[in-house]
């Protein structure tokens, strides 16, 4: 039985406390941790672990083999760092961390202890959708990808959401699983900024279209809109040589009433990507037994920082900005 502590008890945290406990077999959560001890004790009683308000803390408790961290994004180096240090496996919610430096002290830190410790919960990789269309496009059937359309839509998201969060918290998914998709690398980004919508606030421009160029030349757009209030909906196609893949959206009935057909949209990604993240996590326990680490890497995490801060630069500028990595992937990764 792996012993999990769980750093950051919020919406996130409940939920994958929730699926460490009824769903995932192998694992058991032994200890949690929020700066708030009330959340902290909360998420104990899902699952009747020790209770910490100092993650340093729970990650050296000798009850805890594997750390799960879902604190927000900026606490994630510390943590990181720490659980390295302690040789401990680590699942890590994304984004690995908020800036692209962070990211290689992690990735430095990683290489230096010698051994895989990091999985990125970058759970699209693990929904059947996209693995369906990763697997047309490997079969070689259909050539060479050539554009990919894209749509990240929330039905909307909390006045402390900013511009910049439209790239580091929500499109930071695409980044991830659009380069996976057609094994290419980033090489620039551009923002296009359309009107404004009523439901925005002065804080946050909304919608966006995101553009990636690839170095092999696939162009991606990705219209990013977090106040889109019909529902949570993810969309992707790849234009190929030979043909159009769609990715297939979640299946439910299609419903005759008053002369209209009409068929559910899900309304956040806890429901959307439920079985995703269910086997991502499934993937890093059963990993475990075997003392090895699969899916995305704390490389995968620092890519993603990249070509992160190349969009949100150009929503600044409105200029194509480059993308560059500061450092060539290390062997460890290959
Ligand atoms: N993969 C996905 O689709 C997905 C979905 C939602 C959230 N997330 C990620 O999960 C993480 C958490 O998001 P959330 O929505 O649960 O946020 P949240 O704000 O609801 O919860 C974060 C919790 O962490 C606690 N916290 C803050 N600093 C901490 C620290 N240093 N140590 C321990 N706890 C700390 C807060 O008190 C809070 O309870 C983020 O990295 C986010 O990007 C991923
Ligand atoms: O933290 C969430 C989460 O990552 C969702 O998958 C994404 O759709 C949201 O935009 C983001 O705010």
């Amino acid at each position: 039985m792996l012993r999990v502590g769980v750093i950051g008890c919020g919406g996130m945290g409940k939920d994958h406390i929730k699926r460490l406990t009824n769903k995932i077999q192998g694992a058991e959560v032994t200890a949690v941790s929020d700066v708030f001890e009330e959340s902290a004790k909360q998420a104990a009683a899902i699952c009747g672990a020790k209770v910490y308000t100092d993650a340093n803390e729970l990650i050296n408790d000798p009850d805890v083999d594997a750390v799960f961290i879902v604190s927000p994004g900026f606490a994630h180096v510390e943590s990181l760092l720490t659980a390295i240090k302690a040789g401990k496996r680590i699942f890590c919610e994304k984004p690995l961390c908020t800036t692209a430096e962070d990211c290689l002290k992690v990735v430095e830190a990683e290489v230096a202890s010698g051994k895989h410790l990091i999985q990125l919960g970058f759970m699209r990789r693990y929904d059947k959708g996209y693995m369906q269309v990763k697997e047309a496009l490997t079969s070689g059937e259909y050539g060479e990808p050539l554009i990919l359309h894209c749509t990240h839509r929330n039905p909307e998201v909390g006045t402390n959401y900013t511009t910049p969060m439209a790239v580091h918290d929500t499109a930071i998914h695409e980044i991830d699983v659009l380069h996976w998709l057609v094994d290419d690398e980033y090489e620039s980004a551009q923002v296009i900024m359309p009107k404004v919508t009523k439901y925005s606030h002065s804080e946050l421009k909304d919608p966006q279209i995101m553009l990636l160029r690839t170095k092999k030349g696939v162009c991606i757009d990705v219209e990013v809109f977090v106040n889109c209030k019909f529902g949570y909906d993810i969309n992707c196609e790849v234009v190929c040589e030979d043909g159009a893949i769609k990715m297939p959206s979640p299946i439910y009935p299609s419903i005759r009433k008053n002369a209209a057909v009409s068929t559910t949209i899900d309304t956040d990604c806890f429901v959307r990507f439920k079985d995703a993240y269910d086997t991502e996590v499934q993937d890093w326990v059963d990993a475990a037994a075997e003392g090895a680490i699969n899916g995305p890497t704390a490389w995968d995490g620092y890519l993603a920082a990249i070509t992160a801060d190349a969009l949100v630069k150009a929503q600044e500028t409105g200029a194509v900005e480059k993308i560059n990595a500061a450092v060539e992937k290390p062997e460890f990764y290959k």
